[in-house]
């Protein structure tokens, strides 16, 4: 199996690099089922001072990312990796689990990041096939958003989750939010745990479980309810937990 590879265009290598270095994507990377190369706008940046950025044409605060560095790295990058190239923007499509599901079906991607102001638009039009967001915030850079992008599409690869952590992922799949979860100790500074998950009733404890996934998305993320068809007994779970929490 290929190792699914990521470009990324940063000014800020070490920023992204650390994606790679703990946790889930350490491990993939580790066993060569991701990998990461950075490449940085200033090494293509020929004048003494190496500048990759300049001010604003139309004038206006801040300084812009120069076109000409970030095309020269994105072409190189495209000749080792011949995948699409998307733009994490503020500008962009809301990164969600569907699109993440999409690019880990690609065999690469490469990821551009922005700094200052932003990047040349010319350079967009020109290489950029996607521009995705990781939310509506401002940022300092759009490395952050490939290493949240990175994060989100390695969970997917195959071989990158523990038997037990894709278990669990798939609960995170269903499209609801995740029912609280306890641990030991059984009492924690005088604060008890839901009798049931004591029961050893699996089918209670899957009821309750389901039952607190759908009470809570219905509490905080309605909008989430309504991309998600319930099922019927979905359905009776989620009355019931709105008449308790009503009444
Ligand atoms: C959304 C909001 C608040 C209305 C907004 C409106 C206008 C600008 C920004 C902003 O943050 N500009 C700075 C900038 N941000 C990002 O790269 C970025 C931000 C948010 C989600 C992202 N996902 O990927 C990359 C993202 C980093 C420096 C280079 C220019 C882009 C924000």
């Amino acid at each position: 199996m290929m190792p699914m590879r990521f470009d990324v265009i940063t000014l800020f290598p070490e920023l992204v690099k650390a994606v790679v270095s703990s946790g889930v994507t350490g491990r993939a990377a580790e066993r060569g089922i991701i990998s990461l190369k950075q490449w940085n706008p200033r090494d293509y940046a020929l004048d003494v001072h190496r500048t990759v950025d300049d001010r604003p044409y139309g004038g206006g605060p801040g300084m812009v990312m120069k076109g000409d560095c970030l095309l020269q790295a994105i072409r190189d990058a495209r000749r080792e990796n011949p995948g699409k190239v998307v733009y994490l923007s503020p500008q962009g499509i809301p990164l969600n689990q569907a699109l993440v599901t999409e690019l880990a079906a690609a065999e690469n991607v490469i990821l551009l990041c922005g700094r200052y102001e932003g990047i040349d638009e010319r350079v967009i039009a020109l290489e950029v096939d996607l521009e995705c967001s990781i939310g509506d915030y401002v940022l300092s850079g759009g490395e952050l958003g490939a290493m949240v992008l990175i994060d989100a599409v390695t969970r997917l690869l195959p071989g990158a989750l523990g038997h037990h952590e894709s278990a669990a992922q798939d609960s995170f799949f269903d499209g609801l939010l995740d029912c609280s979860h306890y641990t030991r100790p059984e009492e924690l500074e005088g604060l008890a745990i839901p009798a049931v998950l004591k029961s050893g009733n699996h089918a209670d404890i899957a009821k309750w479980r389901k039952k607190q996934a759908l009470g809570k998305t219905w509490r905080r993320r309605p909008e989430l309810l309504q991309a998600r068809q319930l099922t019927d007994s979905e359905r009776v779970l989620l009355n019931e937990y709105i008449n308790e929490f009503e009444s």
